[in-house]
């Protein structure tokens, strides 16, 4: 039985997926195997020693202390693309929303209330909120992932010009690229000829604060900018300043804050790029296919910290060892088998960067002995026996 604990609500249509005679999922739990959240901190979670994986049932990492969990053996997956249909409707209505004044629009009209000719006071005042359509301006989108891509061609669909920048642009990304959308070379060129520009890239140490004000210098006036991505990607100050000077027209963001709030230009959305019953459900049931089949299995897909592997079962005992990436791992694993008797029946091997995955079939049972004498070969970060 593993115990999976949640950190967020998460999908019935994902955790009902979970066979309840294998798995007991708990709100709170002090030795859990595996967890599930969405943009719950762990950073400041103390990793339980029963820690085999985390899985977020969502795009973004950055709640989650990868290099520790990698340190510790603990294998952490997302969902990718799994709510990027739900991001890229909510970025098509912030292009719409804060070009056609329609927040300032509501809310004028909702104030008419009790007011005696609410008809005429509508077709009088309509004039202040009249705003700029959408078809035939230009929108720059950064990054070309999941959401990038969806983003743009949506945009294209719409009549848009629209200038793509990626310089990891993945090769599934690129076919999935609409035709009419052109290729930006640098972010600058990106930035410079756009009136709205979109940001989807992940937020780490080399993304954070990318849109400073030596960036927004490089834009056109009065543009707009999206940021359904994450807070720390603009820089606040610098972009406070510019929505002062009215360099940026509007700062849509799904990542308010206290200082952003104090801004009339801001558009604050409460991160609610994913959250609707679809991306909720999709998130959710991958989330949960790829914890319980990692648990169950040793199988892996869609991890961030570790290669993906898979192989079918060709005996009941399992070994699943994760380990660094360097020479001669294999044959000191095999060699502790060899020690204790142990055929071999089925082995794969799999790296990604600094880490690797060996999983090994075996004929017979392996003794607690034996996992320790794997775990303790220089370069083994971790060893289970699964039974199938
Ligand atoms: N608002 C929300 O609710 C919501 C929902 C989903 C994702 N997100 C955020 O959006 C981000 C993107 O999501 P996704 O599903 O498209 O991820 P993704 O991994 O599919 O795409 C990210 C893309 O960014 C590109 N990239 C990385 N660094 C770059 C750089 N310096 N310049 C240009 N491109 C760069 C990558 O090559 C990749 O193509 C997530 O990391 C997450 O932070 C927010
Ligand atoms: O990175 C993501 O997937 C989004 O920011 C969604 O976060 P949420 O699951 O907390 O809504």
């Amino acid at each position: 039985m593993f115990t999976i604990q949640t950190l967020n609500k998460i999908s019935e249509k994902g955790l009902g997926l979970l066979d309840p005679e294998r798995f007991a999922v708990k709100d709170d739990a002090a030795q859990p195997e595996g967890i599930i959240l969405r943009s719950h901190k762990m950073h400041d979670m103390t990793l339980p020693e029963s820690l085999l994986a985390v899985a977020r049932a969502g795009a973004g990492v950055n709640n989650i202390p990868i290099e520790s969990c990698t340190d510790k053996g603990i294998v952490v997956f997302n969902t990718p693309g799994a709510n990027a249909n739900s991001v890229k409707e909510l970025v098509i209505s912030g292009m719409l929303l804060s070009s056609r004044k329609i927040v300032e629009g509501v809310s004028w009209a909702r104030n008419l209330k009790g007011e005696s000719d609410v008809e005429k006071t509508v077709e009088k005042g309509k004039k202040d909120y009249a705003g700029p359509e959408i078809m035939g301006k230009t929108l720059g989108v950064i990054g070309l992932g999941a959401i990038g891509v969806m983003v743009a061609n949506a945009a294209a669909d719409l009549g848009m010009n629209v200038l793509g920048f990626d310089p990891y642009i993945s090769v599934d990304s690129a076919w999935g690229l609409s035709a009419g959308v052109r290729r930006a070379k640098s972010l600058e060129a990106a930035v410079a000829e756009c009136d709205f520009i979109s940001i989807h890239v992940p937020l780490l140490e080399s993304t954070k604060g990318m849109v400073d004000s030596s960036l927004i210098s490089r834009m056109k006036d009065g543009v707009r900018i999206l940021n359904f991505a994450r807070g720390p990607l603009v820089n606040d100050a610098d972009i406070i300043t510019a929505l002062e000077s009215g360099k940026v027209a509007k700062y849509i963001t799904d990542f308010p804050n206290a200082e952003l709030l104090n801004q009339e230009n801001v558009l604050p959305i409460p991160h609610l790029g994913a959250s609707t019953p679809e991306a909720e459900e999709n998130c959710a049931v991958m989330a949960s296919r790829q914890l319980a089949d990692y648990l169950s299995s040793g199988n892996i897909k869609n991890s961030v910290n570790f290669p993906s592997v898979e192989m079918e079962f060709s005996t009941d005992i399992r070994l699943v060892i994760l380990n660094r990436n360097v020479p001669s791992m294999v044959g000191q694993i095999t060699s502790v088998l060899a020690d204790e008797k142990i055929n071999i029946s089925d082995m794969i091997n799999k790296h990604r960067d600094e880490v690797a995955v060996t999983i090994i079939d075996v004929d017979g049972d392996i003794s607690p002995e034996g996992v320790k004498r794997l775990e303790a070969i220089e370069g083994v970060i971790r060893a289970r026996v699964i039974k199938k």
